[in-house]
């Protein structure tokens, strides 16, 4: 899965063989309506070609037309999303798929994930659960409504668990990833396992901008602290999927390319453990 990333339209190789771009633009939280579509226009012009996306969100229909708006081909495009926590099982899935593809209103999905493996609601059932939500998906993918499919917040046992009845592997594991908690047990396991890591909140949501550390390191190459941020996260070989729905934010966190962070200042950065949030307990989720 190594290779080197020096532009916005490098990819990598999923374990599927489908390529998927080194960086995304996130949308959790971009508001439905003219906010996400021109969120979506306004990045696919700068360059962005993965946009993600998920049902919870709320946003996919803009979402799709900001896509056809774009002027870009849809196969030149990567688009995720994700199932809701009120959709686990086989039945379930495969009608929340469908609704995506409606809503999104495009022939096929990149990227289909699992968006959380334990939510309140499945508890008693979830390695169940998800192992049937895994045959749809699975189902979907050679039916050929997604390319690819994989899961989010997804820890070792749980990894373990669908693997038990999987035939095809998670390409993705999306999870929190930023300098303040890297979740190495998890990157560690995906990589062994083949499964691309992406790192979602890869600005600690705003949350690391002052921090010292990040500062520093940002004045040794007359870089931003968000620059910074998401370089960090392209030399680790995560796709980061940075939120914004500003043009100048999106341009600013795009113009990574140009510079490389030491190895000692990755290791300054590596370290940064604790300061903004620490990742969500996927088994402890309430929402
Ligand atoms: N699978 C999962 O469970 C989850 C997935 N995600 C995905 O990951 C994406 C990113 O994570 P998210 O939690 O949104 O947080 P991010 O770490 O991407 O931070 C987003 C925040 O930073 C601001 N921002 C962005 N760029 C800049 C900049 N250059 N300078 C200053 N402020 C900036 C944005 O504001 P503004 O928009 O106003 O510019 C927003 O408030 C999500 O949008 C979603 O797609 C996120 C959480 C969970
Ligand atoms: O954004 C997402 O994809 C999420 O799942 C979370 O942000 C989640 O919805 C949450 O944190 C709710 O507080």
């Amino acid at each position: 899965m190594t290779v080197d990333i020096h532009s916005m339209s490098d990819t990598y190789q999923l374990n599927n063989g489908v390529k998927i771009p080194a960086i995304g633009l996130g949308t959790w939280q971009t508001p439905d309506g003219d906010i996400a579509k021109n969120a979506v226009k306004d990045a696919i012009n700068l360059g962005y070609r993965l946009i993600d996306t998920a049902a919870a969100y709320g946003n996919e229909v803009s979402i799709g037309k900001g896509i056809r708006e774009s002027g870009v081909n849809r196969y030149d495009l990567f688009i995720t999303t994700k199932l809701w926590n009120d959709m686990h099982g086989y039945k379930k899935t495969n009608e929340a798929i469908d609704k995506s593809l409606e809503k999104l209103d495009v022939d096929y999905i990149d990227l289909y994930l699992i968006h959380w493996p334990n939510p309140v609601g499945i508890r008693d059932h979830w390695a169940e659960l998800n192992a049937e939500s895994w045959r749809a998906m699975e189902e979907a993918q050679i039916a050929g409504k997604i390319r690819a499919i994989g899961v989010s917040n997804f820890r070792r046992e749980h990894l373990d668990e669908i693997l038990k009845t999987a035939s095809l592997r998670p390409a993705v594991n999306q999870i929190y990833l930023n300098p303040s908690d890297m979740q190495e047990d998890v990157t560690s396991y995906n990589e062994e396992l083949g499964i691309l890591n992406e790192a979602y909140s890869p600005l600690g949501r705003g949350g690391l901008f002052n921090n010292e550390t990040v500062v520093e390191v940002a004045k040794h190459y007359d870089k931003t602290p968000a620059q910074v941020l998401l370089r960090w996260s392209l030399q680790h070989q995560f796709v980061p999927l940075p939120k914004s729905v500003h043009r100048d934010r999106m341009k600013e966190n795009a113009a990574i390319f140009d510079f490389a962070i030491s190895e000692e200042d990755m290791q300054a950065l590596d370290h940064l453990h604790g300061v903004a949030e620490m990742a969500t307990d996927p088994d402890n989720t309430d929402f």
